[in-house]
């Protein structure tokens, strides 16, 4: 269970509380308005933004002492941080083995997380030559292979047509079944939070709401969700 414990976080002229637990394996959307703070929470969870109060625990653990590398985590970003002079099938190694000396093990590994993303001919590309899709499920393969049980999304998808779209989420369901993991995901879409199923949290004015089922909560939005639905 992903616990926040009266977490209170700040920047300059903003403030974002949130008070509430997921479940394990839970798939949860996170939706509001620009500049509610719905990236900040993720980064909070993730380690990369220090709380002004309250705690973020895992399974009961305080993650407080541990750096974004050490936590439960992977995050996705829209940019996915490939490098650009490394195959795809280097920059996956990477993440196994960071001084790129991979045993046939790891290798394998690799092998696998891009035959389960349908990237198995593309393995020995570098960035560039991949299209959006493909550097999205290159990302796939990523939190694949790392296999952490918190899965958090930061809109990795947005740039991408509705069909494309659609198939990456597809494959973030596939990906949490494997794993096994949390899944926290940041859109804009609506239409993504229903297709994510499960629950959505709606960070709005000050607050990220407990977690919500979200055809429940779409089918009668409280007044900050129909506002920003519009
Ligand atoms: N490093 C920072 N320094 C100062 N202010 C920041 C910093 N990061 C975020 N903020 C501010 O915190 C608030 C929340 O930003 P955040 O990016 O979390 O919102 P968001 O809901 O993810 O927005 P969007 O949907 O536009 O991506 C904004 O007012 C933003 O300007």
């Amino acid at each position: 269970m992903l616990q926040l414990d009266k977490l209170v976080l700040t920047e300059p002229g903003f403030r974002l509380v949130a008070d509430f637990s997921v479940p394990m394996g839970a798939r949860v959307a996170i939706i509001g308005p620009s500049g509610a703070g719905k990236s900040t929470l993720l980064n909070a969870i993730a380690g990369f933004v220090q709380p002004e109060a309250g705690r973020v625990l895992w399974q009961g653990q305080d993650l407080a002492s541990l750096s974004p590398g050490e936590r439960p985590v992977t995050i996705l970003f829209q940019d996915q941080n490939l490098f650009p002079h490394l195959t795809i099938m280097q920059n996956l190694a990477l993440g196994l083995s960071p001084r790129l000396r991979p045993t046939p093990e790891q290798l394998e590994q690799v092998a696998q997380a891009l035959a389960r993303t349908g990237l198995a001919e593309l393995g020995n590309r570098r960035p560039a030559e991949l299209s959006g899709g493909q550097a999205g499920r290159v990302a796939l393969a990523r939190a694949l292979l790392r296999a952490r049980p918190l899965l958090l999304l930061d809109e990795p998808f947005a740039a991408l047509g509705p069909a494309l779209k659609a198939d990456m989420l597809a494959m973030v369901a596939e990906v949490a079944d494997a794993t096994g993991a949390t899944v926290l995901m940041v859109t804009h879409d609506p239409k993504d939070a229903q297709r994510l199923g499960g629950q959505t949290i709606l960070v709005a004015d000050g607050t990220a709401q407990p977690p919500e089922d979200t055809a429940r909560l779409f089918a009668n939005p409280p007044k900050a969700l129909a506002d920003y639905l519009g």
